[in-house]
């Protein structure tokens, strides 16, 4: 038997659910359209375009295209029931939408759009018609682009878009579905050689071989990687390694990605990968130049409140969740969020084996096949938001357990 208060939280959750269904034909048309027309990070028009059309054919959402960044949009609706002068709150959602070059949306961002947008459209329904919530409540979607470059979600926090959002929900397509998985900080690094340009052949001497200090920085790293904990990664990549063989190279470039889950380790990472850079280019005679082209993505916090009430929510949709879950570990401008706002960033199968970045991912991320996992993962989202917003005892826990997950960082 349920008691009055879980009976209507049961009811919010079937009308989330009914609407969520009886959207799905349109949620997976905008997914769709979004994943036919990959665009890189900051570059994301079309998908701007398509989810402001999206959120704008209802007018009880108020939609603001080009919110704070280019390709970056807010939808608002709300507040809903609380008392008169109750600070209001607001839960939020956010949609991701950014390709990889060359493959697509091979990370299935296309479906991080489709699940915020159903999330939202799912709250809303559940909302519409409540008059007895302990708090008014609003619902904020925000649209945020660039995340496997540029850290989108940290432009966004700088410019002021996180400061009225009391929660924070997304999801991200993997191998296996799972509340919680730990995104590792990461710190881009940008390297570039300066050498002189001779005739390979008549004069050799007189060049300084820009490409010889990229293959030693290279092969640096490499004899590096041997010495590093076994959670720590360094990858990289020669963007730029010469013009022609009978050019000496008086210029290269290599992009390199740290990572580490926690950040005074990314320090040591750091000075080590530094050296390696620097020895490269006294060996040769090059000047070299070290930057950090975008900022740093940090690790995600947990929420353990949040992580069980999207489990409990998960299970009742048929949800599996491994013991323990191997799925994909990337970084993430999520992690960023999670320090400023509570929020859960759960993973979702999308019925594949195939692994993120790669072509069959992409093809995954497409199929019709992928609907029921994304819309299910959606509706445990947007019923984990039901929870919290209908009982002040779990805000407070999901609080709680933010302020603890932050101070434990220290
Ligand atoms: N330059 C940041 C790379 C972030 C990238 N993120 C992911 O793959 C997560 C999902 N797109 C990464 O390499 O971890």
């Amino acid at each position: 038997m349920l008691s009055g208060d879980m009976e209507k939280r049961q009811q919010m959750k079937d009308d989330l659910q009914r609407c969520i269904d009886a959207h799905k034909d349109e949620l997976h048309s905008l997914s769709r359209d979004i994943w036919s027309n990959p665009e890189l990070a900051g570059n994301e028009k079309h998908a701007h375009d398509r989810l402001v059309r999206f959120f704008s054919q209802d007018q009880t959402w108020t939609v603001q295209s080009h919110y704070k960044l280019p390709t970056a949009f807010k939808a608002s609706w709300g507040p809903v029931s609380g008392g008169v002068g109750d600070p209001v709150l607001n839960v939020g959602f956010l949609c991701e939408y950014d390709a990889l070059p060359g493959i697509g949306h091979a990370c299935g961002h296309n479906l991080i759009a489709e699940v915020g947008a159903a999330a939202a459209v799912g709250l809303k329904a559940a909302l519409e018609n409540q008059t007895e919530l302990p708090l008014p409540v609003k619902i904020t979607v925000l649209g945020t682009p660039a995340e496997e470059e540029l850290g989108g979600k940290i432009e966004l926090i700088n410019a002021g878009a996180f400061a009225d959002i009391d929660l924070v929900f997304m999801a991200h397509p993997a191998q296996q579905d799972a509340s919680f998985h730990p995104c590792i900080i990461i710190e881009e690094m940008l390297v570039k050689y300066y050498g002189k340009a001779s005739h390979a052949a008549a004069y050799p001497w007189e060049g300084v071989n820009a490409l010889d200090a990229a293959v030693l920085a290279y092969s640096n790293i490499s004899v590096l990687r041997q010495q590093l904990k076994p959670d720590w990664r360094i990858h990289g990549i020669i963007k730029h390694g010469g013009e022609k063989p009978n050019i000496i190279p008086a210029y290269t470039e290599l992009e390199f990605y740290l990572r580490t889950p926690l950040l005074k380790d990314l320090c040591d990472l750091k000075a080590k990968a530094e050296a390696c850079f620097r020895a490269a280019a006294g060996a040769t005679g090059c000047q070299v130049e070290i930057t950090a082209p975008t900022p740093t993505y940090y690790n995600i916090l947990p929420n353990a409140t949040l992580a069980s009430l999207y489990e409990s929510n998960g299970k009742a949709l048929g949800i599996h969740f491994p013991e323990q879950p191997t799925s994909f570990c990337g970084s993430t401008d999520f992690g960023n969020v999670s320090f400023i706002v509570p929020g859960i960033h759960p993973f979702f199968y999308i019925c594949t084996d195939a692994l993120n970045h790669t072509e069959e991912y992409t093809e995954a991320a497409g199929a019709e096949k992928a609907q029921l996992y994304t819309l299910r993962t959606a509706k445990a989202l947007s019923m984990t938001a039901v929870d919290v917003v209908c009982c002040p005892d779990l805000l407070k826990k999901v609080r709680d357990d933010f302020r603890l997950a932050k101070l434990k960082q220290k």
